[in-house]
């Protein structure tokens, strides 16, 4: 049997996995591990996935990597979907519900040999045969995910339980996209993975954030007890081409705002700080994360941090320099700093992110022209 552990999971000591090794030869599995959890100990071996088809032996099958993307019709998911369709070993299987998604962000894929695109909620219990799960469903916006806050966390709880009891049946690696609202309005600052969070449970946002923490748990539970593969990732406020433009984030409401020639809304205070990561650099993360041989979670962000009226005056000069900022007032909860500690990004993925917000949001900007159909100096 294979005790493998990694890095970020409590590992056994010295002493027992010798014990363990010299007793493994007379016990059966199950009586191994009920001696580990005696011993306060995790059991992280990977079990064997389910035999596969016949056909995948024959002669002329081409084995590729069959990944499923959950949400891929959104925001992230739809980048993601690019990139991992740039690699003709992948196919691309992705399943939405269409809440905050669209298929218009994957119509260059429709009819692609490699890819398949499911109408499917992961409320649901979902069948099919892949290799890897990136989950991603789950709206993500503030003013999405509150709209229908019990539909939030059943996406959430149960939507990953549907996706882990797949991961279990085909024996498929699973990542979650966690988000760094796990650490609520953080205490700390910035915020590295060992910090436990300071989260409101009966807030307006814990359907969201109670609802990521949950989601960490099972992958962590299903991962001790039943050996899945799990990577997790917290990310922090990304942003980029693709975003709905009535979103309701910040970045994608300054610029629409800006290119409208509307106030920029800064909630009170203006202060609260964030950290913004551009999408490219995200997907890059991501797909690090789902290759290499670590759990999570992981942070995945940019490290720079901004208060709201420095996002709001940056926006102003780069696209239009006389637009108004205007204080508005904020919505319960709201977070005062964040910014994430990103070494383990750095020495366990050898991951940076490249963009600075500077040169992000000019990106950002020519799609949202583009979709608003109006033009640079009109
Ligand atoms: N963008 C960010 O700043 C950010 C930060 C932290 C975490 N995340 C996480 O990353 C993931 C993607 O975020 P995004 O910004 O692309 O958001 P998004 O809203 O653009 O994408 C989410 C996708 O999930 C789909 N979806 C929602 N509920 C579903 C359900 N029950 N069944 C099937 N599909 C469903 C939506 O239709 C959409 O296509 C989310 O899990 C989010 O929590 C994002
Ligand atoms: O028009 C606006 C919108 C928002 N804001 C402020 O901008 C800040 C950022 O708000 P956003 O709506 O972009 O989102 P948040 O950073 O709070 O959460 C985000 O990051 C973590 C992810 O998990 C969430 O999915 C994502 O929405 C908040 O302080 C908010 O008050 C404004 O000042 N004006």
């Amino acid at each position: 049997m294979d005790l493998s552990t990694d890095a970020c999971t409590s590992s056994p000591n010295n002493f027992t996995i010798r014990f363990v090794i010299s007793f493994s030869l007379w016990l059966t599995e199950e009586e191994i591990r009920i001696k580990m959890a005696l011993n306060g100990t995790s059991y992280t071996t990977t079990k064997p996935p389910p035999n596969p088809s016949p056909l995948r032996n024959a002669k002329f099958f081409q084995a590729n990597m069959r990944i499923l993307v959950t949400g891929g019709a959104g925001f992230i998911g739809s980048h993601l979907v690019d990139r991992l369709m740039q690699n003709e070993k992948n196919e691309v299987i992705v399943v939405d519900n269409y809440f905050t998604g669209s298929k218009d962000n994957l119509r260059q894929w429709f009819g692609h040999p490699r890819f398949e695109l499911i109408r499917h909620d992961v409320t649901q219990p979902l069948l099919v045969e892949v290799d890897q799960i990136y989950h991603l469903a789950c709206p993500a916006s503030p003013i999405f995910y509150k709209y229908n806050a019990v539909k939030t966390i059943k996406t959430n709880v149960i939507g990953t339980l549907n996706m882990l009891g797949l991961a279990k049946r085909v024996g498929a690696r699973i990542l979650l996209t966690s988000t760094s609202e796990v650490y609520g309005d953080p205490l700390v600052h910035p915020q590295d993975e060992s910090y436990w969070g300071n989260v409101n449970p009966i807030g307006v946002r814990s359907c969201y954030d109670e609802g990521k923490r949950v989601a960490e748990t099972l992958m962590f539970d299903y991962h001790r007890q039943h050996g899945i593969e799990i990577r997790i990732a917290r990310i922090f406020n990304t942003y980029g081409p693709r975003m709905n433009i009535d979103d309701g984030r910040v970045v994608s409401n300054f610029i629409a705002q800006a290119i409208r020639n509307e106030p920029l809304t800064v909630q009170s205070p203006g202060t609260q700080t964030r950290s913004f990561c551009y999408v490219s650099d995200m997907v890059d993360g991501l797909i690090r994360l789902m290759e290499g041989s670590n759990t999570g979670p992981i942070n995945i962000g940019n490290p720079g941090e901004f208060t709201m009226i420095e996002l709001a005056e940056t926006v102003k000069e780069l696209i239009n320099p006389k637009v108004e900022i205007r204080r508005v007032d904020n919505t319960p909860d709201d977070p005062r700093q964040r910014k994430p500690v990103i070494t383990k990004a750095n020495e366990l993925l050898g991951w940076e992110p490249k963009i600075k917000l500077r040169d992000g949001l000019p990106l950002m900007e020519n799609d949202f022209r583009q979709r608003l159909g109006i033009a640079k100096n009109t």
